[in-house]
């Protein structure tokens, strides 16, 4: 009986000084450390541990970096395990949440963002779906490396998305020739992200991102009032011009109650790649002094990079094309999710309801 209890004893002193540990490990993505709820599984053995962690936010790659963490905390060996798995609350229809990527300025680099980001958020485990809204230059599809291709319909009254690297796609550009696109006016165009979105079989999806077209105007506002959102991402390059069109673009997300995730500085600067000395083309610290005025997060500092042009123009997936710059997208993906994450969870987002007109 006694060692029984002292068995016990030393079980649960095991499993405190595990959560202790695991709530230790703070940073940005885990403002409160790993939650010992997220434990699914532990199991202590004469070889060390097993743990299985269920992470509700879109961070598999973590698990090298924590696993060496809790071998060296634990002082044993950690087999671990993470499997990524949002609450079961769906924003619209099964896809659990919609996130808006928007620019003030053109050209900031907004398409090639929202596109990398889907790619990481996927390859962090998250299940992807991109909308391309942009009516004046729907890129996606290159991007993507599916310009060609064509969507099906099942029963002629929905649409199948087409199917890259596990990411759904759908865009205005598999549908309408560009020039025809560019020339519609405000109701047309918000009709038609209506339409792309509601007309499209999403299936189940974790993160739904919805590239926006540039400027912050009439049709920019009514699409974001006709989408079911969860957050917006603002994309910018840190010069003046486009930061004052930014901050044109957070007045307007303010104007819909629409919580901004965060600040993406695009083409923050250029590494030399001779000395490596970083030239801060467009100028300096123009992103952080943006978001700190407005409150917003900083998410990341994407640097002007000839692998990211080469990359979204040849159609690759930026995972596999240049492992530096999928590091930067990977940790801006576990940045969002982690945000978005902790953001619903403290605040309730205004239900917006989707109408035809
Ligand atoms: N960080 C970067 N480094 C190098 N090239 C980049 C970077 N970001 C984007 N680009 C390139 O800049 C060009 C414009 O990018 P993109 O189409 O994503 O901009 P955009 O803001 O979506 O434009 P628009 O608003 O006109 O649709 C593309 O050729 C893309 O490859």
């Amino acid at each position: 009986m006694f060692g029984i209890n002292k068995l016990f004893k030393k079980n649960n002193s095991d499993r405190t000084r595990l959560y202790e540990v695991l709530e230790a490990y703070k940073s940005g993505v885990f403002p409160l450390g790993i939650e010992r709820e997220w434990v699914e599984n532990y199991t202590q053995g004469n070889d060390g541990i097993t743990l299985a962690l269920q992470i509700p936010f879109a961070v598999k790659s973590v698990n090298s970096r924590l696993t060496d963490y809790l071998t060296k905390q634990l002082g044993q060996s950690v087999k671990l395990t993470i499997d990524v798995k949002l609450p079961d609350v769906h924003k619209y229809k099964a896809v659990k949440h919609i996130l808006l990527v928007a620019s003030g300025k053109g050209g900031v680099g907004k398409s090639t963002t929202a596109a990398f980001l889907a790619q990481a958020l996927s390859a962090e485990g998250g299940r992807v779906g991109i909308l391309d809204a942009d009516i004046y230059g729907p890129s996606i599809p290159t991007i993507f490396g599916v310009q060609d291709a064509k969507p099906t319909s099942k029963d002629n009254k929905t649409l199948n998305p087409i199917i890259k690297d596990e990411i759904s796609i759908q865009s205005i550009g598999f549908l309408v020739p560009a020039e025809n696109a560019t020339v519609w006016r405000g109701p047309m165009a918000s009709q038609a992200l209506n339409q792309l979105l509601n007309e499209t079989e999403w299936g189940e999806l974790d993160y739904l991102i919805v590239d926006m077209p540039p400027g912050t105007g009439d049709i920019q506002l009514t699409m974001t009032q006709k989408v079911p959102a969860s957050g917006a991402l603002i994309v910018t390059t840190p010069q003046d011009l486009a930061l004052a069109d930014a901050q044109k673009g957070i007045a307007m997300f303010n104007q819909v109650n629409l919580p901004i995730l965060g600040l993406i500085e695009n083409m923050s600067h250029f590494l030399c790649g001779h000395c490596g000395e970083k030239n801060h083309i467009f100028g300096q610290h123009g992103g952080a002094d943006l978001a700190s005025r407005h409150g917003v997060p900083l998410i990341a500092e994407v640097p002007l990079d000839i692998n990211i042009r080469e990359t979204s123009e040849q159609g690759e997936n930026i995972l596999t094309a240049s492992t530096e710059q999928a590091a930067n997208y990977v940790a801006c993906a576990q940045l969002v999710g982690s945000i978005l994450h902790y953001q619903t969870q403290s605040t309730s987002t205004v239900d917006i309801v989707i109408t035809d007109d």
